[in-house]
């Protein structure tokens, strides 16, 4: 046994003995002389026996930490008492009490400090004699104090309301589910904990500025002004009237989104539609900064540069001998027909590069023409003499030469389809209409273009996705995921209650992506992470646990598979994910699982309680029957953050501070306790209104009032 180990001491104060041991519950028998409804082992007087009240069974190497999940009586024998006799008496039953212990862990003292192993490997033995524990090993057990358990989130009434504490690393970093029917506290356990967390921190550095990043991700609008009280918080909102507050339009501009977001929001067809697709983002992509005619010029001209490589590359042979020789000397013809053509219509600048480079190719083509008949069909058909290496060099040369003075950049050096690059997104339509008649696939593209046409033409969705000029990745980056040092606020609160359902899914998984892929960006060129907490409520919404016949390329799914791909890897780039939700049994099992500590509150549902406790990673049994009845504001706190499970009591928030999602109060309501005047006309214009609208400001009467 440890020589520092102080429970020998305790021996004597055994409450009962183990009457019974399997790998999930031990039987105790108490002693008679336990103490009955009262124990004082905490300093003041606690009730004894009570569930979820705490255990110690003294063993070689420390205590076992056991929880109360049943007490009871039965029937036994009189017990013997000293000093008396009991020849003549007649045998009476006696009410032995009874318990059952779940067990949790293994409590060890060394170099003077209590510290919890999570999990039980040396098990207790029948016979074995169980104490209370004293009111340090309680505070011990309950704490939760590892050296950086910093912040208090509450306190535990099954320890004489020791204070509970938890370490920020173990809670955000290997992602926190709070979990919990609706009306059970989790939005304000969310922003309790945030809250807490970053005062904790703010108190710690003399100049109170943390380098902390929160990003909320707000569907219902809850957390609006929860955090008013920090001196710099970002709000971002779909905006109706922008003088009335303190938000930002939301901003997820079209260019941010990858191929595939793009895939399912215009629900393109696999075969037909989603090559011209991409190839129409990658080539706006590439001449985004360009005028349309420039970017027609080098796309069309980077691509004949490209067969005129391939040509060279495969061996001259092919334009020396029939027919390739025929071929090129054709080609070269049409596209000095071309040239012809778009000098009449180009940019006044493109005027002299596409003189040289007609002037170049067609010498080319004149040099090695031999003669012109009369085909079968009635075609003109041309002869060529073998073309040479040099005849291909030389048209290389030229066209690069055209590309580059027109300010095309080559488009193997430039973007692809998915990088983050501004464009007008009103142009996409058209380019793939100009795609479309070139290749002769109208009749396949013609639905996608209209899809993304009326997309486009929604005002509702113009503001959130649209392009606007003086969009740039950095500013996006700066407002949404936070500027060096956190210098513009810790907290950012997206507000995505006014999205139009029709987007909310590519919104919320367009947000995710961009941030995990910056800080993925951000690990590989600075070489460490940057923590970052990304904050989800309602994720039963956005992270739903979907059938296998579900399409993949829905934007339900697609936003699915992002917040499984953050689960799975944000942690090595230090994005954590802290996931609200009242659906568990909604939520995607790999999300779910991927997460290493959970917050439960009261769940009613049987079938979100299965779920609840196959995902949970203690053997907890019975603390888990709990659920149903945990009063608002208590919770259970367990998983990597918490060595053994705790049932906390969440620090009370101040009404200012909490989620704006109170019961309604009806009975206030009906009583005109609480005034509640109806303008419909104000709530129908601003439904109706146009952008360009005007929008009236509610009038005093029609807010609500408090007496
Ligand atoms: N820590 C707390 N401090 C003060 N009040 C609390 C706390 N937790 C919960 N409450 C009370 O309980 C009510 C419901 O809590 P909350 O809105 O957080 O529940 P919820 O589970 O998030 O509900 P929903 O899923 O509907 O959003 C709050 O309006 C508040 O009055």
């Amino acid at each position: 046994m440890n020589d520092e180990c102080s429970f020998d001491s305790l021996r004597n104060l055994s409450i009962g003995t183990v009457q019974s041991v399997s790998p999930r519950e031990w039987r105790v028998t108490l002693d008679h002389d336990a103490p009955h409804s009262t124990a004082i082992n905490t300093g003041t007087p606690t009730l004894f026996p009570k569930i979820n009240g705490y255990v110690l069974i003294p063993n070689e190497s420390g205590a076992l930490i056991g929880v109360i999940s049943w007490i009871g009586i039965e029937n036994a024998q009189y017990p013997k008492r000293q000093g008396f006799k009991d020849f003549d008496l007649i045998d009476l039953p006696f009410p032995q009490r009874i318990m059952s212990i779940s067990p949790l862990g293994e409590l060890r003292f060394q170099k003077g400090k209590y510290s919890i192993e999570r999990g039980v490997f040396n098990y207790p033995s029948v016979g074995d004699i169980v104490i209370l524990p004293t009111k340090e090993q309680l505070q011990a057990i309950v704490e939760n104090k590892d050296d950086e358990s910093c912040f208090q989130i509450g306190i535990a009434p099954a320890a004489a309301n020791a204070p509970v504490f938890v370490n920020p690393n173990k809670l955000f970093g290997r992602h926190l589910a709070v979990l919990g029917n609706t009306g059970s506290g989790k939005s304000s356990s969310v922003c309790g904990i945030i809250r807490w967390s970053i005062k904790h921190a703010q108190e710690k550095i003399s100049d109170g500025k943390i380098n902390a990043r929160f990003i909320i991700l707000d569907p219902n609008g809850e957390y609006k002004d929860a955090f008013d009280d920090f001196s710099k918080v970002r709000k971002f909102r779909v905006q109706i009237d922008e003088e009335k507050d303190d938000f930002k339009q939301l901003r997820v501009p079209a260019w941010l989104w990858n191929s595939f977001e793009w895939d399912s929001i215009s629900e393109a067809s696999a075969k037909a539609q989603r090559p011209f697709l991409r190839q129409a983002l990658r080539e706006l992509k590439c001449g985004s900064q360009l005028q349309l005619k420039t970017r027609h010029l080098g796309i069309n001209y980077s691509s004949l540069l490209k067969k005129i490589e391939g040509i060279l590359a495969s061996g001259i042979l092919s334009v020396k001998e029939f027919p390739g020789k025929n071929n090129f000397g054709t080609l070269l013809l049409s596209t000095c027909e071309d040239l012809e053509k778009q000098s009449h219509t180009c940019l006044a600048i493109h005027n002299e590069p596409i003189k040289i480079l007609l002037g170049e190719l067609d010498q080319i083509e004149k040099k090695r023409f031999s003669h012109e008949y009369q085909g079968r069909g009635g075609n003109i058909v041309r002869e060529y003499f073998p073309f040479s290496e040099e005849d291909l060099e030389l048209s290389i040369k030229a066209i690069n030469s055209f590309l580059l003075s027109i300010g095309w950049e080559i488009i193997p050096l430039g973007p692809d389809e998915d990088s983050p690059i501004p464009y007008n997104v009103q142009d996409l339509p058209n380019y793939i209409e100009r795609i479309s008649q070139e290749r002769k696939a109208e009749q396949y593209l013609d639905f996608l273009i209209m899809r993304i046409r009326t997309m486009l033409s929604d005002n509702r969705m113009a503001s959130i996705i649209g392009f606007e000029k003086g969009d740039n990745l950095q500013n996006w980056l700066e407002d949404y995921i936070g500027g060096s040092n956190a210098e513009n606020g810790e907290i950012v609160i997206i507000d995505l209650s006014l999205v139009p359902s029709d987007v909310i899914h590519l919104v919320v998984a367009v947000i995710s992506r961009i941030i995990f892929e910056a800080l993925q960006r951000y690990r590989r060129m600075i070489g460490d992470t940057l923590p970052t907490i990304m904050v989800l409520d309602e994720a039963h919404v956005f992270i739903r646990q979907v059938p296998f016949s579900e399409n993949e390329y829905s934007t339900d799914s697609m936003c699915r598979k992002t917040f499984e791909r953050i689960a799975r890897e944000g942690r090595k780039f230090g994005l954590g994910l802290l996931l609200c939700s009242q659906r568990p049994a909604e939520l995607s099992s790999t999300v779910l699982s991927q997460c290493n500590t959970f917050l439960l509150h009261r769940i009613v549902n049987d079938k979100d309680q299965d779920l609840v406790s196959k995902f949970v990673p203690d053997n907890l049994g019975n603390l888990l029957r709990e659920l149903p009845i945990l009063p608002t504001r208590k919770g259970i706190l367990l998983g990597y953050a918490a060595p053994i499970p705790i049932l906390v009591e969440i620090n009370e928030l101040e009404e200012k501070c909490r989620p704006k999602s109170s019961d309604p109060s009806f009975w206030n309501v009906w009583t005109h306790k609480e005034k509640r005047n109806v303008s419909w006309d104000i709530i129908a214009q601003e439904w109706q209104k146009s952008s360009e609208g005007d929008i009236h400001p509610p009038t005093q009467s029609s807010q609500t009032k408090k007496p």
